[in-house]
């Protein structure tokens, strides 16, 4: 008995030592996922710092989350307004804003990053940072499809380092892919996915195998979806119209192509091509190319595979 309540007492303290260890986040990368993180965080009781490169960004992201957390609250509070406003202002309070990554990683518990899909600019980034950060700050990468393992290659903290990959809209998906490679420690993976529970998902776990396990499956398909275009065997509404209604899918792949930002899928595709250049499916698309080149994003810049300039 003895033996079983220290036991329980050492069980109960490690998890809540573990829980008092994330209290801090800084979400790097106030974009269309930046928000979302910072969002689901803050909603959760964390304090989160999200940062960018200029002020005008975290300002536009910090007013995105507005607009996303009325929605949360319409929908989980839609009969008592006044609960409503009381969890919409406490979220908000544990937001702040930042340009200056270095000043704000320097007493955190947790960076997640989430910038553009750029190996080279998130290694620079994690770099700076390894040489701020306390010693138990944990680093995480919500990337789509680069390895951990070379994020992480720049970093001393090896052991300390994993992915934690979110799904767009973050807010509404309820799915975090807990990554880890060869040196992420038991507890630094543990505490990533005690942290994922925390913010109200559903993990899963996965090794730092390419695109983890969700983007394995769905990159072939939206690859596939724009091959299918190019060779003019169908257009891309009734690709989108055949995927939503014959598959039961909620977005068909251009619909998704567009919601994910076409500079992301390019990114992704470029890189996927870099790995397996033999492979004709990853070959880089001339239509994604060009809907790049002129500013076409998608939703995020008024228009891609369709237009949202109201
Ligand atoms: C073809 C070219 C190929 C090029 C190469 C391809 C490369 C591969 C790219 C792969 C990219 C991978 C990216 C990644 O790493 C992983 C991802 O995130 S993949 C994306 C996953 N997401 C999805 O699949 C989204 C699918 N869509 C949906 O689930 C719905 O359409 C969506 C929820 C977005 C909207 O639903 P809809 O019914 O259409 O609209 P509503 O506006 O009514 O919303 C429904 C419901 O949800 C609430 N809500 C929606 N958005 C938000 C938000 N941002 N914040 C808060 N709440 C939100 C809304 O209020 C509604 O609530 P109700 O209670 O139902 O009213
Ligand atoms: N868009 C999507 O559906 C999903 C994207 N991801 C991944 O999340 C990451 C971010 O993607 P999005 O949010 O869609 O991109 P985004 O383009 O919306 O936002 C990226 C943000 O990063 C900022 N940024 C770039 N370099 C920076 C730096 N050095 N320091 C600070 N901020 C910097 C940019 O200013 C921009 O605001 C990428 O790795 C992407 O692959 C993961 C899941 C889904």
């Amino acid at each position: 008995m003895a033996f079983a309540t220290s036991a329980l007492v050492r069980s109960l303290s490690t998890s809540a030592s573990r829980q008092a260890a994330i209290k801090h986040v800084t979400v790097i990368g106030g974009g269309l996922m930046g928000t979302g993180i910072t969002q689901v965080a803050a909603q959760s009781g964390h304090n989160v710092t999200m940062c960018d490169v200029s002020d005008d960004i975290v300002q536009k992201g910090l007013a995105r989350i507005q607009d996303s957390l009325k929605r949360v609250v319409k929908k989980k509070y839609k009969d008592d307004p006044t609960a409503g406003q009381k969890f919409f202002d406490s979220t908000m309070e544990n937001i702040r804003i930042d340009t200056n990554v270095e000043r704000v990683a320097a007493s955190t518990d947790l960076v997640i990053e989430a910038i553009i899909e750029n190996l080279d600019i998130k290694q620079k980034l994690f770099s700076s940072l390894d040489k701020v950060a306390p010693q138990h700050t944990i680093f995480a990468s919500n990337t789509s499809s680069l390895p951990i393992k070379d994020i992480a290659s720049t970093c001393e903290r090896q052991d300390r380092f994993g992915g934690l990959h979110f799904f767009n809209p973050v807010p509404v998906m309820k799915l975090v892919e807990v990554v880890r490679f060869g040196a992420t420690s038991n507890e630094t993976f543990q505490s990533l996915t005690d942290f994922g529970q925390a913010v109200g998902k559903t993990t899963v776990s996965c090794k730092d195998t390419p695109g983890f396990i969700v983007n394995r499956l769905l990159v072939p398909y939206m690859m596939e979806a724009v091959r299918m275009l190019e060779r003019g065997d169908a257009s891309a509404k009734d690709i989108d119209v055949a995927m939503k209604l014959g598959a039961g899918y909620p977005m068909g792949p251009f619909e998704l192509t567009d919601y994910v930002g076409i500079d992301t899928c390019k990114f992704i595709m470029d890189g996927w091509h870099e790995l397996d250049p033999d492979q004709p499916l990853f070959k880089p698309s001339e239509l994604v190319n060009k809907l790049v080149a002129e500013g076409k994003l998608g939703m995020k810049s008024g228009e891609g595979f369709y237009s949202y300039k109201k």
